[in-house]
């Protein structure tokens, strides 16, 4: 890989997009750079009395079309220069399907896993001490991302009602229904990405029973690996962060979460569900109709794409494909479904649990899932007819499709932001 950064390489996106569409260089100048980020150390108490301290950031990227949102990352290798460039893809992917938002991104650098559940609830509440300054339903609105989840979104909005004295649901979502979280948010990350494949499966060349392989069995994985198997597709191989299996008859979705969920590994389940062991690399070029990346950014770069075999990406993690192998697979003629428009289910039905929370009334899954149906296919419907009519890339598509939006909001807010960002 080159010595560009990541932001380096998010930013050739925006480029490209602005090369197509006669905008003002003063909006490319102002998406270029992050508009404020933070960061601080949290110093928590041990379960065995020591202290310790970790890093932690929150970016608010640009919030022209609204308040800034995006998830909290707890990750090992999580760095200033990740959060910047999830916060970007945040600001495109809210702008991509017009929810009326900012984009934002935050993070703790730490292995979850390593602390025990008093550790992690202390280690979330001082994330928010830190931040309960940066944060607000109006101002910046978090949500889980890779290793948290509704429980840690939990603990975090109790700790800002605390400092607030207020209840207010509508600073975070992904939270807990009890406290406030909406029906259908823990699959909608997943469920936007399969209502996009199933609206374009023609135009996609996929037929009704198409085979699959997923690399990350985490929420957007495994909930991914549900809703296909229960249309009648077929999972043929699926990785987590310790293997990969590989079972050309289809594996047992339900058995293989069921593994997950008590804490085991995919690789410790091959032998069980009748399927072979095989390399984190050999799980992207296995004979499969349609590719999930749904675990890290970079995943597949120009070294590993020339192997895939799928007529379809689909990205429901957020900047897998590094943008040399884009045009690796560009070349093959493989489709990619980019991430700022095929995982934004997410953030789709985040939206709503915020507007519930505001309305103080809630709605029913078919609600849910009937909004995030007609968002995803209007929005994906858009995308792929620009792909067409300006013969690009789905990617360029959903960045000229986003990057139109930004333009006229920034334009619309006069000189002055330029000058208080
Ligand atoms: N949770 C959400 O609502 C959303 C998540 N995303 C993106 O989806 C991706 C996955 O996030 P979640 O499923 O929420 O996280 P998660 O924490 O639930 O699961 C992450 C999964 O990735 C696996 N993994 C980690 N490193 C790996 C590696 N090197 N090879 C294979 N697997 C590996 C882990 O073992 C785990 O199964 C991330 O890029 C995230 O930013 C995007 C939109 C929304
Ligand atoms: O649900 C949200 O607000 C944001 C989810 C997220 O972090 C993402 O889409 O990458």
């Amino acid at each position: 890989m080159s010595d560009d950064t990541l932001l380096d390489r998010a930013l050739i996106r925006l480029e490209e997009a602005a090369n197509h569409l006669q905008i003002d260089p003063d909006v490319t100048e102002k998406l270029k750079y992050p508009r404020e980020t933070t960061k601080t150390r949290l110093l928590i108490r041990m379960d065995d009395g020591s202290r310790k301290s970790f890093l932690a950031w929150r970016c608010r990227y640009d919030d022209t079309r609204g308040p800034t949102k995006g998830g909290i990352r707890f990750h090992p290798d999580s760095t200033i220069e990740e959060v910047e460039t999830l916060a970007f893809w945040m600001t495109f992917k809210c702008a991509v399907m017009n929810l009326p938002y900012g984009g934002g991104k935050g993070a703790i650098r730490v292995d979850p896993h390593g602390l025990s559940k008093s550790e992690l609830e202390r280690l979330s509440r001082a994330y928010v001490q830190a931040f309960a300054n940066i944060i607000g339903p109006d101002r910046d609105i978090p949500a889980p991302d890779v290793y948290t989840n509704a429980m840690i979104m939990g603990w975090m909005s109790d700790e800002y009602n605390q400092i607030t004295g207020q209840v207010s649901p509508a600073v975070i979502t992904g939270k807990p229904i009890a406290l406030g979280g909406s029906l259908g948010r823990n699959d909608a990350t997943a469920r936007g990405g399969f209502y996009l494949v199933r609206h374009l499966a023609t135009e996609l060349g996929l037929d009704k029973d198409h085979t699959v392989a997923i690399q990350g069995f985490g929420n957007a994985g495994q909930f991914y690996a549900r809703l296909t198997a229960a249309d009648g597709n077929s999972v043929v191989a699926v990785s987590d962060s310790a293997g990969a299996i590989y079972r050309p008859g289809g594996l047992d979705v339900e058995k293989l979460i069921a593994g997950k969920n008590a804490g085991r590994r995919v690789a410790d389940m091959a032998s069980e569900l009748g399927a072979k062991v095989i390399t984190a690399d050999e799980l992207l070029s296995v004979e499969a109709d349609l590719l999930v990346p749904a675990a890290l950014e970079d995943m597949i770069t120009k070294d590993n794409a020339g192997t895939i075999k799928a007529k379809v990406l689909l990205e429901l993690a957020n900047g897998p494909v590094t943008p040399d192998a884009d045009k690796v697979l560009e070349g093959k003629g493989i489709v990619v479904l980019p991430d700022i428009l095929a995982n934004a289910g997410g953030v789709t039905v985040s939206y709503f649990e915020w507007v519930q929370n505001r309305q103080g009334y809630y709605w029913d899954l078919e609600e849910i899932h009937a909004r995030l149906l007609k968002i995803v296919e209007r929005e994906g419907r858009a995308v792929w007819t620009i792909a067409k009519d300006r013969n690009v890339s789905a990617r360029s598509a959903a960045y000229i499709h986003a990057l139109g939006r930004l333009a006229t909001a920034i334009e619309a807010h006069g000189t002055q932001p330029f000058f208080a960002g």
